[in-house]
């Protein structure tokens, strides 16, 4: 497995409206709308880059995996990096096979594609997306 494009990076916040806040009125960066993402237990928002996305996190109750995150890092912050593949499948089982934990199985993540996790402690202290690439997507 190779990863390719870098798709965005996750920050926790504990509130997307103020978070968008600071992207869009004093970075000047286009934001999207909010949406839940139940599944996952997060409520989403991209923010659009040239070269990638920001994609804001916050938790929808106690249960949400960013839960435990927030309550060590109430402010918020840098919470995973997520790069594409072209085959979810075959990575998982690359990862596997190379000892690096993956967290449960592929689901579909905020762009409607299959992501998976990858143990930060495998991966330099850095939570890694792994995001199955949108067909078209041309890299
Ligand atoms: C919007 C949908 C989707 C998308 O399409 O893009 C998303 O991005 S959803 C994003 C949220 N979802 C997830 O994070 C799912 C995967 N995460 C997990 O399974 C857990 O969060 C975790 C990574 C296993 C951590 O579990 P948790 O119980 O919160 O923490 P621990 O205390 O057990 O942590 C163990 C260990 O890992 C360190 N850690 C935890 N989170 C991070 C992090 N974000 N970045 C770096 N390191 C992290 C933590 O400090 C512990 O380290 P040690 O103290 O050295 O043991
Ligand atoms: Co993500």
């Amino acid at each position: 497995m190779t990863i390719g494009r870098l798709n965005h990076v996750g920050i926790a916040t504990p509130s997307i409206e103020a978070s968008l806040a600071v992207y869009r009125d004093v970075l000047g960066a286009t934001v999207g709308e909010p949406f839940d993402l139940a599944a996952q237990g997060v409520r989403v928002c991209f923010v659009d880059l040239p070269n990638t996305q920001i994609e804001l996190i916050e938790p929808l109750g106690e249960a949400s995996p960013i839960h435990g995150f927030l309550a060590k890092n109430p402010a918020g912050g840098q919470h995973h990096v997520c790069f594409e593949v072209d085959d979810i499948a075959a990575a998982v089982a690359d990862m596997a096979a190379k000892g690096a934990r993956v967290l449960g199985a592929p689901r579909i993540g905020a762009h409607g594609t299959l992501v998976v996790f990858l143990h930060p402690r495998d991966m330099g202290g850095v939570l890694v997306e792994l995001m199955e690439a949108p067909i078209g997507a041309g890299h």
